[in-house]
């Protein structure tokens, strides 16, 4: 048998929620001497990063659900040319694992691989299984999971299913030692909403924090992520509120550090803002974005609240009073949020991406 390590391809692309676990992934491979090649769709034709170094092919793929008969029979055409260009690479490069992400442009290679006998493993970053995973679920060897429950698997699925967690990037890994700040002087509050900013928070949040409890709100400082289009009328808001600590951007680059000093976080419930603020360990208030398929927030925030890390407010629920009350509990006694912050820590994964990468390493082992 050749000592050279088998070639392993990764399948990702569309948007960061599923580049960033295969970004992981590939780092931890690639320190264990495994050849890798990405294969994703055109639009992740341009990956910074070690995925931006690796030997990429292009796979056609569409969704599964096109809009009107013209983009199904679009998609339809589209999934069948790159499950034929798949077919053909996997033969040409005989990969030892396939290691897919979810979202559409992993499904053409994931069909091909599992259709071809190869060892495969998809990545689930939610806690309901996405569109793209469903399909691929009873055709793959492993599925891995960011959460301990994890909805649609398919009870005849349940003997595949490694709990993984989600991997975080380094920097936020870093911040794991950093423990939770005593409140002595200021309350540093971290607003985000996802990768695009979260109207809501714009809406309530000047006017919940100008309600609290004096001796409360003269100690805030308040770190918020505004979409771009609000940041005016946001800034407007808070100019009235007595607040003086406030810090708006459209887009927070230093994330891992903002995290690591916040006494609170209030943010959706996207799989890396959850898997992020576990890590790091701090308390949260999560509403979940209420439009995401299958609701897959509300239920990525529930696992959290089970764990005693967060605090669930649906946006149906969310007015400037009802947090107004709330923070005004959370802050008057600071043991609650330690407490949380204790949860939160306890729930993260920061060997998820190790989890993974031996997930894969074992399949290969059993394949030889
Ligand atoms: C609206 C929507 O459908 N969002 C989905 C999208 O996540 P979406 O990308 O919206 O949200 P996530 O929480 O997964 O990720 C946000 C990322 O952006 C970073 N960040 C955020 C704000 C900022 O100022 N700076 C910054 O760096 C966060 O640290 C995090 O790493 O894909 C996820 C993974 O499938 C899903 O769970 C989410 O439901």
């Amino acid at each position: 048998m050749s000592d050279k390590k088998p070639l392993i391809i990764l399948a990702a692309g569309g948007t960061g929620g599923h580049v960033f676990p295969a970004e992981s992934l590939a780092e931890q491979l690639l320190a264990r001497g495994y050849r890798l090649a990405l294969f994703t769709d055109k639009r992740g034709a341009k990956y910074s990063g070690v995925l931006g170094q690796l030997e990429t092919r292009h796979i056609s793929a569409g969704s599964v659900a096109g809009r009107g008969l013209f983009g199904k029979i679009r998609s339809v055409l589209s999934l069948g040319l790159g499950i034929f260009q798949a077919k053909r690479l996997l033969a040409k490069m005989e990969p030892g694992v396939v290691v897919g992400f979810g979202g559409y442009p992993s499904v053409p290679t994931m069909i091909a691989a599992s259709l071809g006998g190869y060892a495969t493993v998809i990545h689930e970053q939610n806690a309901v299984l996405g569109r793209a995973n469903r399909l691929l679920a009873g055709k793959v060897k492993r599925i891995c999971t960011s959460f301990a429950t994890v909805d649609h698997i398919g009870s005849e699925n349940e003997g595949k299913v490694i709990f993984t967690g989600n991997p975080v990037r380094q920097a936020i890994l870093d911040k794991r030692q950093t423990p939770y700040a005593d409140m002595a002087e200021t309350i540093n509050i971290l607003v985000l909403g996802g990768s695009q900013g979260a109207q809501v928070f714009s809406d309530i949040l000047p006017d919940a924090f100008s309600k609290l409890d004096k001796k409360i709100k003269s100690r805030l400082s308040v770190t918020q992520q505004c979409r771009p289009e609000f940041l005016d009328a946001t800034k407007e808001s808070y100019s009235t509120t007595g607040i003086d600590h406030i810090k708006l951007d459209s887009f927070f680059q230093d994330v891992p550090a903002l995290l690591s000093s916040a006494h609170l976080l209030i943010a959706r419930a996207g799989a890396s803002t959850c898997a992020e603020v576990t890590t790091v360990g701090r308390p949260s208030i999560l509403v979940p974005y209420p439009h995401a398929t299958d609701d897959h927030q509300t239920r990525n925030a529930q696992n959290l609240e089970t764990s005693g890390a967060c605090k669930l407010i649906a946006q149906t629920e969310l007015s400037a009073d009802r947090l107004t009350q709330e923070l005004n509990n959370l802050f008057s006694d600071p043991q609650i949020l330690t407490q949380m912050a204790d949860a939160a820590y306890n729930a993260g994964q920061p060997d998820a991406a190790t989890r993974l990468a031996d997930t894969v390493e074992d399949l290969i082992k059993v394949k030889e």
